[in-house]
């Protein structure tokens, strides 16, 4: 089957040095896969250069076709759709404005059926829909700004931190969405996420970066249940047995 997303050889930079080196990265159709990594490691800058928002070099294709130096309104145009870091909603237009800004890739003939099926995954969104995105709440916001994805009809969502700064009721409310959106769509997902331990329970596969080099590549559970990578990325650190971020082994058995 034609992978969803597939990175080769993908280096980009913000104009000095290379910040991401020679990553190859695979999101297998209609399936969610994690980014993980500390913080700096590379991670919304992969998701940068994929979206075609950076200098990259490199072969990036999605659904098979080269998108690798195409802008980004023609790569939204080809399926993909970006939930940024920070939800990048406009606060001064109101939820319904955000997401007819959402569908303008999308068919017209289907911007009823989409709307619907977006209200169906967050009724809030309806109930608010003439209210300002700035008045909203963190939650809210991080709805909306899927909703408003969800609106261009997407094949792959790319999603950065979409639990940041959320409470955990609220994290749990959205990733159950996240799993339901991927199920019924069949949706692709690349998921960056600092919360690890929830982004491998929705991932089927997953990718560690660690400063702009993935050092692991597997399924989640492969992930997941490597000690030294749980100690060293997923919450389980210990001084005691030398787990500290960014200073984990490569794992190459993974690779
Ligand atoms: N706009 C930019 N201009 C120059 N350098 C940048 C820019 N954005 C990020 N960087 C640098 O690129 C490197 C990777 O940053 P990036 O934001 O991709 O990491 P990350 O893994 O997403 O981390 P975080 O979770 O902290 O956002 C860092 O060294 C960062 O300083």
């Amino acid at each position: 089957m034609t992978a969803a997303l597939e990175l080769k050889q993908v280096t980009a930079s913000y104009g000095h040095g290379s910040v991401l080196h020679d990553v190859d990265l695979e999101v297998v159709s209609g399936k969610v896969t994690a980014l993980l990594g500390a913080n700096g490691a590379g991670k919304t800058t992969a998701l940068r250069a994929i979206c075609g928002m950076i200098r990259t070099s490199g072969d990036v294709r999605l659904f098979g076709e080269k998108i690798t130096g195409k802008s980004p309104e023609a790569i939204v145009r080809m399926g993909l759709a970006h939930v940024p870091d920070g939800r990048g909603t406009f606060a001064g237009l109101t939820v319904m404005e955000n997401l007819r800004l959402g569908a303008f890739t999308a068919k017209r003939s289907d911007f009823r059926r989409t709307l619907d099926q977006v209200f169906g995954y967050f009724p809030r969104l309806k109930e608010r829909m003439n209210q300002q995105a700035g008045t909203l709440s963190g939650g809210e916001q991080q709805m909306l700004a899927l909703g408003r994805a969800l609106m261009a009809t997407p094949r792959l969502i790319l999603l950065d931190e979409p639990s940041i700064g959320l409470a955990p009721v609220i994290v749990k409310q959205l990733f159950g969405i996240l799993e339901d959106i991927a199920r019924n769509e069949g949706v692709s997902m690349l998921l960056v996420e600092q919360n690890s331990n929830l982004a491998l329970k929705l991932a089927e596969n997953a990718a560690l970066l660690e400063v702009g080099h993935v050092v692991a590549r597997g399924s989640a559970r492969e992930l997941a249940e490597n000690k030294e990578i749980a100690r060293a990325y997923l919450g389980h650190d210990s001084a005691d047995e030398g787990g500290k971020a960014g200073r984990a082994p490569r794992y190459d058995f993974l690779l």
